[in-house]
């Protein structure tokens, strides 16, 4: 029988179904960061319980960490961090601390070090561990008595999801990017659109994808409210994932990782990828977000009263009128960094744009690389100048930074940042701070300009 991508993965990791309709999966690697495991510990260290298999595992500091410099900013996050390093230490579970050259965003962490591949299942208590499905790897954020729960068993109650597929056909225009493809994706699903559903990514648009690309996407598909995002495992996937630390993980090519011709869905969305313009982040919620050149819609727009509400508070949070043009919204800062947009690739996108410009007078910009081997690859590469020489802040340690005002990065009430992240919610950079999402390359030519531009006409002034 055909059976999809997603249920091939989960069909080979299945250790048994359980009395109450649910089953068990083996997970075969799980990352820890320093933020959600405290408590996970403790409840083996209360039931006395031991790591089965501590190889099985990793733990990255980056939510709390300052990346300004290596010390801890505060007493409580050197207290997470410390607590991370030393719960390790005793179960023998790999740590990349501050300091050490693997240390970074966990999702950026982890395909470089090799450790995800395709077909594996990996679990994270992070939500945006749906990241590893551009490697045809189901991946998935679990709760903290969930950590427990696969630290003590390498094992996970699980129930089988409901499956969507969406194509993306065609070719993309100039200036469009992987980030735009999700947050179109996201803007026609709705936020929440795909909750209950493994969401596979397929067509021509995403298979001309490089793999940091399809990071990219199935990151921010968890926007979608889905608890998978897959991509077949094509040559781009394998050859990825090889030749790294990790590649020994390379075992688990005997299947294909793609689902079968005929598989079916339980939904399918069609998108057009010519149809897709950069787009921007207007609202709170990730899928409030328009074509640069559009305009911030009105709520006559809308259909139901709720709606209408939501449109106005977020209006309302964000400080815009409606009907006024995205590219006259000015900004105060600019924030190139996240598990979504902080790989080379990204930070080679914003550079093509930034080199010989500079960043507009009373802009605050930053960028942080994904990892340390990310930022050690652009310092190779000159990029750290390329930023350096346009007024950016370049950062010389890696974290989440301002993707969530979890640590010393946090912006002030009212500033409204361009950002290459993958959250808008109220409060997600700081107490009232405004949040517009955008790719990497229009982040800088925001930066540039002081305001939301298109960044496609930054790149017909340097050619
Ligand atoms: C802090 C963590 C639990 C959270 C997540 O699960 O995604 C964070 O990384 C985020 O992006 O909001
Ligand atoms: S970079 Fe942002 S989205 Fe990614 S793990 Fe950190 S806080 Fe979450």
């Amino acid at each position: 029988m055909s059976r999809t991508l997603y249920d091939k993965l989960v069909d080979a990791h299945k250790v048994c179904d359980l009395p109450d309709g649910d089953m068990l999966i083996y997970v075969d690697f799980h990352i820890m960061n320093e933020y959600t495991s405290p408590q996970a510990f403790s409840g083996l260290d209360t039931k006395q319980l031991s790591v089965w298999r501590p190889e099985a595992h990793l733990a990255v500091v980056d939510h709390v960490n300052a990346t300004r410099s290596r010390e801890p900013h505060d007493a409580a996050s050197k207290l997470l961090i410390d607590n991370l390093e030393a719960n390790c230490t005793k179960h023998g579970i790999a740590f990349y601390g501050l300091g050490d050259r693997r240390q970074g965003i966990e999702h950026v962490v982890v395909p470089e070090q090799g450790l995800v591949v395709p077909g594996m299942l990996i679990a994270c208590g992070d939500s945006h561990t749906t990241t590893y499905g551009a490697y045809g790897a189901l991946g998935f954020g679990i709760g903290t008595s969930e950590v427990e729960h696969v630290l003590a068993t390498q094992t996970l109650r699980y129930k089988r999801l409901k499956t969507m597929l969406v194509e993306i056909e065609g070719d993309l225009a100039t200036g469009v990017t992987a980030k735009d493809i999700i947050m179109k994706v996201v803007q026609v699903i709705g936020a929440g659109g795909a909750n209950g559903y493994a969401v596979e990514f397929a067509g021509s648009a995403i298979r001309a994808q490089s793999m940091s690309g399809r990071m990219t996407i199935c990151n921010m598909a968890v926007e979608l409210g889905g608890r998978a995002a897959l991509i077949a495992a094509d040559d781009k996937a394998f050859r990825m994932a090889a030749g790294r630390p990790h590649s020994e993980m390379l075992h688990f090519d005997g299947e294909e990782w793609v689902s079968d011709p005929g598989a079916e869905f339980d939904t399918l969305v069609r998108i057009d990828a010519g149809e897709i313009a950069p787009l921007v982040s207007w609202g709170t919620s990730p899928d409030q977000s328009v074509s640069i050149t559009g305009h911030v819609p009105h709520a006559s727009s809308l259909f139901t009263p709720k709606a209408k509400a939501a449109l106005e508070r977020a209006l309302d949070y964000m400080g815009l009128t409606a009907g006024q043009s995205v590219q006259d919204i000015p900004i105060d800062g600019a924030f190139i960094g996240s598990c979504t947009n902080s790989r080379i690739e990204d930070l080679r996108d914003a550079a093509l744009v930034l080199k010989g410009r500079k960043v507009a007078k009373g802009v605050n910009a930053i960028v942080v690389p994904g990892s340390a081997l990310t930022r050690l690859q652009a310092e190779a590469e000159g990029l750290d100048t390329v930023f350096i020489e346009a007024g950016f802040d370049w950062r010389p340690e890696s974290g989440c930074s301002m993707c969530l005002a979890m640590n010393d990065d946090i912006a002030m009430d009212g500033e409204r940042i361009a950002s290459s992240t993958n959250r808008n919610f109220e409060g997600r950079q700081g107490r009232g701070a405004r949040t517009h999402l955008m790719s990497p390359a229009m982040v800088a030519a925001a930066a540039v300009a002081g305001h939301l531009t298109d960044v496609r006409n930054c790149q017909l002034e340097a050619n």
